[in-house]
């Protein structure tokens, strides 16, 4: 309402302007005065759309220019207003691609040099992706999904001395090996981080995050508290770390008896430990719940966590 009778007073003038022929000047950025002055060589008059389409007038047609960010509605005259739902829609409906090209030329003009067609954001760094939360989370889950729709990242298979589970493939959920063979890599130095768990060992091979890192991939490690710890300090702020957890402890609980795979025994085990791994939640960048029945949602919240990292303009630069 406000901005209505601010503008009723512009308007007036703006319409007795056409009338009069009288090309009107508003104050406006300086870059939005170069577009004004290069259009007006084009006898095109720069008025608000909004006031214009409010005013009923049907003698204008419109024009609309990126600037700065902004865009600028420039009415010109004679030809009739349209319909339209947005600035674009009113661009393809009222400016001949000829006539655009016109406009640019006329803009090259008054900058003295071309537009520049290279991207105006430098492009992102491959970025290290760690997810962890206690055991039964959902972990295995997200990831898969994640994949399934981001298949760009690589997920670092992780070897480990643990039983396959059903539905588990060899090389794509984990590099399932003896306890001899894992130690073989210990000893070779061939892990980035291992550790000993329930009694199973587990680690992230070298040599894979080396390769996707060298060709620009972005990596993705599955690892639990211990490993993420390992890799922070490895990596440091480089890398960002991502905190899964359940939207209440008896919700886990009941996800991990849902999953069969344990043991009374081992299952108090796992709550005993998820306990205490909820408390480390301050040493990761951000906490995602995978709440029951809402594996979508999580997976949505990873990606846009991706995509915020990706549009930092301090970016991250992971080093191995
Ligand atoms: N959002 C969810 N809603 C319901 N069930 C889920 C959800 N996410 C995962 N699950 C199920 O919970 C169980 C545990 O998930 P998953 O095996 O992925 O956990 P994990 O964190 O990888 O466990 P671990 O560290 O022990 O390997 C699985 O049966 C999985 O299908």
């Amino acid at each position: 309402m406000t901005g209505l009778t601010t503008f009723l007073p512009f308007l007036r003038g703006t319409l007795l302007g056409l009338k009069l022929g009288v090309r009107q000047r508003h104050v406006l950025p300086d870059s939005h005065r170069i577009v004004e002055a290069s259009l007006a060589r084009a006898h095109v008059q720069c008025f608000s759309l909004r006031a214009c389409r409010a005013s009923k007038a049907s003698d204008a047609s419109t024009v609309c220019v990126e600037s700065s960010g902004r865009s600028l509605e420039w009415l010109a005259s004679k030809t009739p207003i349209r319909s339209y739902a947005s600035s674009a829609d009113a661009m393809n409906a009222t400016v001949s691609s000829s006539k655009q090209s016109q406009v640019l030329k006329e803009l090259e003009k008054v900058l003295g040099s071309p537009l520049d067609t290279q991207p105006q954001a430098p492009p992102p760094n491959p970025l290290v992706v760690v997810i962890s939360g206690p055991s039964g989370v959902g972990k295995d889950a997200v990831i898969k999904r994640l994949q399934e729709i981001r298949n760009e990242i690589h997920f670092v298979v992780t070897a480990t001395t643990r039983p396959k589970r059903p539905g588990e493939v060899e090389g794509v959920d984990y590099y399932f090996m003896s306890k001899p063979e894992f130690l073989d890599l210990i000893a070779r130095n061939e892990l980035i981080e291992h550790a000993l768990v329930y009694g199973d060992y587990k680690g992230v091979p070298k040599k894979q995050v080396r390769e996707c890192m060298s060709t620009g991939q972005d990596v993705l490690l599955r690892l639990d508290i211990q490993g993420a710890a390992t890799v922070r300090k490895l990596f440091g702020q480089e890398a960002v770390f991502i905190f899964l957890v359940a939207e209440s402890e008896v919700a886990l609980v009941e996800r991990l008896v849902e999953r069969k795979t344990e043991s009374i025994d081992k299952l108090l085990v796992r709550v005993a430990t998820a306990r205490e791994e909820v408390k480390h939640i301050n040493e990761f960048d951000y906490v995602v719940v995978n709440a029951d029945g809402q594996l979508e949602r999580t997976v949505s919240h990873l990606c846009s966590i991706i995509d915020a990292e990706k549009a930092r303009v301090q970016q991250r630069h992971a080093q191995f």
